[in-house]
């Protein structure tokens, strides 16, 4: 299982992500896509990816408004594995706009 991040640790890795905030108990991005279909596009390449990596965000959608939230369910906190898929995500939202 992977480990825990520090705050210090969560910190800095969010400084260097695209648009998250959060702490070591959860990490969060939220974006506005131009439409609701393209809010699902981005919804359906991100649940492809979060499969890849076993690894699955809570995802809120709202019309056109994602919110992302990446924790560790099984470690109770934020660890490497949250930082990796939010990379992920951060790419496909590049592409996506
Ligand atoms: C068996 C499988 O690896 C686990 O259920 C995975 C699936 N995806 C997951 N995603 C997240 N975010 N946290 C988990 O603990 C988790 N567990």
């Amino acid at each position: 299982m992977a480990d825990l991040l520090d705050a210090d640790s969560v910190r800095s890795a969010v400084a260097v992500l695209d648009g998250w905030e959060g702490g070591t108990d959860a990490i969060v991005r939220t974006v506005g896509l131009r439409s609701f279909p393209a809010a699902i596009a981005v919804v359906d390449r991100v649940a492809k990816v979060a499969e890849e990596m076993d690894h699955h965000p809570d995802i809120d959608i709202r019309w056109r408004t994602l919110t992302f939230r990446c924790v560790t369910h099984s470690a109770g906190g934020v660890t490497t594995r949250d930082i990796a898929l939010a990379n992920r995500i951060d790419r496909i939202l590049a592409d996506a706009s």
